[in-house]
Parts: C-alpha cells; structure tokens; sequence
C-alpha cells in the first residue's frame, strides 16, 4: 500500500496544498478527502478525476470537501459515471444540506445519490472498501458537536484526519492494536484548539513518536525541520510506501 499527499497544508497554508492524500493499493486509488485545492493538485501530478476508484471523506471542511462540487459535475458530465463516495452514516445528510445541494442541484428531486454511488459507513465497524482495503471509521474530537473521523487502514495504518490531541488512543493504537504508521496533523504552533498542535505531539513517549509522520501543516514549516522530537514531516507529492515505511533513527 503506498500513499501519495496532494497536500500537507493546514486549511490557511498558501505553499502547501490542502492535507489530502492518495492512497494507491493493487493499482486502485483511494482520495482521502477532497478539498479546495484537490482538482488542481490532481491535475498536477497527471491525474484526473476518472483515475479515482473511490473517495473518501473525514469531515465536513473545506480543505476536506471543497473539491467535490468540480468532481461530481466533472464525474456527470465529462466521465458519465457515479464515483464511489464512502463517508460516515452522520455526514451524508450534513454534506448534501449543508454544502453541496447549493451547486449541485438544477432539478428539485436531486440528491447526492444522484451524482454519487454513495456508500456510509458505520463508525468502529471494520470494512473492505477497495479490495484487499480494510477500514475502520474512528470518532475523534474536532469540532465540538460536529462528526469528524480518523481512519485506520487494514489494521496498520492511522491517519488521524483533523483532530486535537488524545494521547490515550496513539498509545492504544500503537500498543495494543499494532499500528505501525500514524500519519497525524501537526498545526506548528501552541494552543491546539481545534487542532493537535506540535508541542503536545513532542510530550508522546519516543516510543510511539518513532511511528508518527506530520502532516496538516503551515507555511512555516521549513522553520520546524529537526525540531520534532522523533517525529518526521510528511512530503507532498511524494510516494510513500507504508508497508516499508522505515521509521528514521534520529539523536536524541
Ligand atoms: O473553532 C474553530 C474552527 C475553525 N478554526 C480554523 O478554521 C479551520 C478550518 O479547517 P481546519 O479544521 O483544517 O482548521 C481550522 C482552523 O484553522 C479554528 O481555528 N477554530
Ligand atoms: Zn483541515
Ligand atoms: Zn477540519
């Protein structure tokens, strides 16, 4: 399973692209949310929206699902075709009332069904989603009140999506559940409010710090380079592979 970022910017980052991801399994590819400036970094890096196999949502921002409007019309009226759209039982109604109806719909009876072959899923209930692609929906705080999920990957892989600080689960995924890899956002800069901020992530255990890669973050990100602990920076653009993920030996 390799992963591809079409971003690791924060939502206000101007030299990165919005923190979504590609994730290439057995010549399928998965978007892991869909933002603003998905269309034209998928244009970018030779892709277009008939390439993706599925989509794949964590929550409701727009550095998440901004891009959809452009792929659902381009999906009709270009490709002919209905694009897999899995997403949380709790965020379909939400992403159709609250944000795409506006565009999308021309006839009155028009639904997001209409323009997705849309597919919820049920938080904490394992699913193959692409073949030989497991994934389980993890509730995490964003927000507050409002749904907003991290995924875990055929049992290995996490990708915290955008969430604030929890200890307690990175130390349950990486020792007791076997995660290897944690993809987590990284908002630079003290108070992580809404976001996990980097000095909570410099107080994990080197141990855990050792699985963790950075991503969603801003464009003072140069500045941070040697300065996170154990912890390395996600790429954009560039392939990893998460089965031979190496875990970087740093000094101490
Ligand atoms: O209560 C709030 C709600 C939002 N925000 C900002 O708006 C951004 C929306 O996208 P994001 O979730 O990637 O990041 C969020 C923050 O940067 C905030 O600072 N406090
Ligand atoms: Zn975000
Ligand atoms: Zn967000």
């Amino acid at each position: 399973m390799k992963i591809q970022m079409l971003g690791t910017g924060s939502a206000f980052a101007k030299t990165f692209n919005n923190n979504n991801a590609l994730l290439k399994i057995d010549g399928l590819t998965l978007l892991v949310d869909c933002g603003i400036t998905a269309p034209k970094a998928l244009h970018e890096l030779g892709y277009n929206f008939n390439d993706l196999d599925a989509i794949l949502l964590t929550h409701m921002h727009a550095d998440h699902i901004g891009g959809l409007e452009e792929l659902a019309f381009q999906m009709k009226f270009i490709y002919k075709r209905k694009p897999i759209l899995y997403l949380a039982d709790t965020l379909v109604a939400p992403l159709w009332e609250n944000s795409l109806r506006g565009g999308l719909q021309q006839e009155e009876n028009e639904t997001l069904e209409d323009f997705f072959e849309v597919r919820p899923l049920s938080e904490g209930q394992a699913q193959e989603i692409l073949p030989g692609l497991k994934l389980e929906l993890i509730a995490t705080r964003h927000i507050p009140n409002k749904p907003n999920y991290s995924l875990l990957f055929n049992d290995f892989f996490y990708y915290s999506g955008d969430t604030t600080f929890d200890p307690d689960l990175l130390d349950s995924l990486v020792n007791s559940r076997g995660v290897r890899v944690i993809f987590h956002d990284c908002q630079l800069h003290a108070p992580g409010v809404v976001h996990t901020c980097l000095p909570q992530l410099l107080t994990l255990p080197i141990a855990i710090q050792q699985h963790v890669f950075l991503m969603h973050y801003g464009d003072d990100q140069p500045d941070f380079i040697g300065h996170t602990g154990q912890m390395t920076f996600i790429e954009q653009h560039r392939i990893y592979d998460l089965d031979d993920l190496t875990i970087p030996e740093k000094g101490l």
